[in-house]
């Protein structure tokens, strides 16, 4: 069963092409990494899924809805590359203010609070204010919130950035869980062994997909011995 339908989708802002002809589906319980260099479209991308970023042409579909719908968005967690936290308020109120808009009740919040703010290690930070907090905390809250509703398909755009090796491992287990609990994962990164734990990648490029399959199979077809090296084959870097 397909959770994102992505038909042939361009954008152009003024005159340069953002989104070139790109198709892409996202099944259920998948894990989907999109990986190229930097510019090469992967946040527009996310962001059109969501319906933040207004497509030319193409159309998509989540879960079976034509994009945009707040219907759906009620049922997706985005982690945005940059952190749209409260500052002045405590990790427990920015969980909180999120949980009450996605129209959660007080003891499903308390739950949800409980269970995130856990998985990424903040329990021991929840009463402190958001801009106390380093930049590798302020990117653990965001993850924790783009949780809290406890969506279908998640979007995490560079969701390890600033994070610890670490708990970056623990991060990766959890998204297996959810994964396992049939959720679907759409993730972005530059980081190469993140890119391998993905069911599947998207290579993107000048605003296209070059190429997509599994990190095994792209590594076969392009005769090359990490994802890394397919990028310097085709001429890119990957950051
Ligand atoms: N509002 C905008 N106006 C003009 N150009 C834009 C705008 N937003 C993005 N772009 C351009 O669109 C292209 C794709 O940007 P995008 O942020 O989607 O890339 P990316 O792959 O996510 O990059 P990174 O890995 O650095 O985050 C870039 O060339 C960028 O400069």
């Amino acid at each position: 069963m397909n959770i994102v339908e992505v038909s042939n989708i361009s954008k152009k802002l003024s005159k340069s092409i953002i989104l070139d002809d790109l198709s892409l589906d996202i099944k259920k319980g998948e894990i989907v990494g999109l990986i190229g260099p930097s510019g090469a479209g992967k946040t527009t991308f996310v962001k059109a899924i969501i319906g933040m970023e207004k497509i030319d042409s193409g159309f998509i579909k989540v879960f079976n809805k034509p994009i945009p719908n707040l219907d759906v968005l009620q049922n997706i967690g985005y982690m945005a590359q940059s952190d749209a936290l409260y500052e002045d308020l405590s990790a427990k109120e920015n969980l909180d203010f999120f949980g009450k808009i996605f129209g959660l009740n007080k003891s499903k919040i308390k739950e949800r609070i409980d269970y995130t703010s856990k998985l990424v290690n903040l329990e021991n930070h929840l009463s402190k204010k958001v801009k106390s907090f380093s930049g590798g905390m302020k990117r653990r809250l965001s993850l924790a919130i783009s949780l809290i509703q406890d969506p279908a398909l998640l979007i995490l755009d560079e969701p390890t950035v600033g994070i610890d090796p670490r708990l970056r491992f623990d991060i990766w287990n959890e998204l297996y869980n959810l994964k396992n609990e049939g959720k679907s994962i759409i993730v972005t990164t530059h980081v190469m062994d993140e890119a391998v734990k993905c069911d599947r990648l998207a290579l993107i490029r000048d605003g296209k997909i070059i190429a997509t399959g599994t990190p095994n199979n792209l590594i076969k077809e392009f005769e090359v011995n990490t994802i890394e090296e397919i990028f310097l084959k085709l001429g890119g870097e990957t950051k």
